[in-house]
C-alpha cells in the first residue's frame, strides 16, 4: 500500500475512534474529581449480587455498542462476511471496551468512571468478581501507564479487533491482509511520533487482555448457573449474544 493510502487509513481510524467514544478526554477529565459518597458507594454495595450483575451489564452493553459501531467504520470491516464481523465483534468488542476503560481512570485514585461519577473497586463488592475488579483496573492503571494519545489507542483499539488467530473465521486470510496494513499504519504513526519502544509493550498488553475477557467470560458462566432466569430474561440480548454460548 503507499504512503498516501496508509495515511489515509491512519486518519479514518482515529477518526472512527473519535466519533464512537462515548466521552471525549477533556469531560472526563472535567469529572475526574467527581466521585461517589460514602452513602452512595453504601448503596451500590447494598444491591444484591443479581441486581448488581444487571446494572454493570447494561453499563458494558452501551459501551459494547459503540465499539461495535467503531469496528463497522473500520475501512474492509463491512467487506468481511457476516459470520467473520461477529467473530471478530465476539472475541474482540470487550477488549476494545477495557483498552478504552483506561481513558476514563484516574490513576491518582485508583478510580473508574461508572454511572456518572468515579467509583473505586470497593463499590463493586456485591458483584463477587472481586479478582476480576482488581484485574479491570489493574490492567487500566497499566494501559494509562504508556500515556497513549488518542490517534494512538485508535489504531491499537482496531488491531485488537482486526486479529487473524481468532478461532472459526471463514476468511482469515481477508482478516490477515486487513490485520497487516492496520499494523504498518500503527508502525507509522509510532514513527512519527518518535515512540517505536511502544510497539511492543502494546503487543504485550493482548495477552493481558485476553485473559481479563476469559476471566470475564468465566464469572459469567459462573453467574448465569447461579441465575440463570437473571440472565434469560433481564440482561441485555447483546451482552448474551456476545459474551455467552448459548
Ligand atoms: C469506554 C469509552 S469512554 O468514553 O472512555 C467511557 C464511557 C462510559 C464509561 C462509563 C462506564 O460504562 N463505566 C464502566 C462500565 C462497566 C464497568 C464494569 C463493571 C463490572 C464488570 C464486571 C463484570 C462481571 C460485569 C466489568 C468487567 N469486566 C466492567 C466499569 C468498570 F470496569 F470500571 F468497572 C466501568 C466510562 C468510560
Amino acid at each position: 500500500p503507499s504512503l498516501l493510502h496508509i495515511e489515509e487509513l491512519c486518519d479514518s481510524i482515529v477518526r472512527s475512534h473519535r466519533d464512537t467514544s462515548q466521552f471525549r478526554l477533556e469531560d472526563l477529565q472535567a469529572l475526574r474529581w467527581k466521585l461517589f459518597s460514602r452513602e452512595e458507594i453504601h448503596a451500590y454495595q447494598s444491591k444484591s449480587i443479581d441486581e448488581m450483575w444487571q446494572h454493570c451489564a447494561v453499563r458494558l452493553t452501551e459501551a459494547v455498542q459503540y465499539v461495535v459501531e467503531f469496528a463497522k467504520r473500520i475501512p474492509g470491516f463491512r467487506g468481511l462476511g457476516q459470520n467473520d464481523q461477529i467473530t471478530l465483534l465476539k472475541t474482540g468488542s470487550m477488549e476494545v471496551v477495557l483498552v478504552r476503560m483506561s481513558r476514563c481512570f484516574n490513576t491518582e485514585n485508583s478510580t473508574v468512571f461508572f454511572d456518572g461519577k468515579f467509583a473505586s473497586t470497593e463499590l463493586f463488592k456485591s458483584l463477587g468478581c472481586g479478582d476480576l475488579m482488581v484485574a479491570v483496573f489493574d490492567f487500566a492503571h497499566s494501559m494509562c501507564a504508556l500515556r497513549l494519545t488518542e490517534q494512538q489507542m485508535a489504531l491499537f483499539s482496531s488491531l485488537v479487533l482486526i486479529n487473524s488467530d481468532r478461532p472459526c473465521l471463514e476468511d482469515r486470510g481477508r482478516v490477515h491482509r486487513m490485520r497487516r496494513h492496520l499494523e504498518v499504519c500503527l508502525s507509522h504513526m509510532l514513527r512519527r511520533d518518535n515512540q517505536e519502544s511502544l510497539q511492543h509493550k502494546l503487543y504485550q498488553k493482548v495477552s493481558v487482555l485476553q485473559s481479563l475477557c476469559s476471566l470475564h467470560v468465566e464469572k459469567l458462566h459462573w453467574f448465569s448457573q447461579r441465575y440463570p432466569l437473571t440472565v434469560h430474561s433481564v440482561f441485555p440480548p447483546l451482552y448474551k449474544e456476545l459474551f455467552t454460548s448459548d
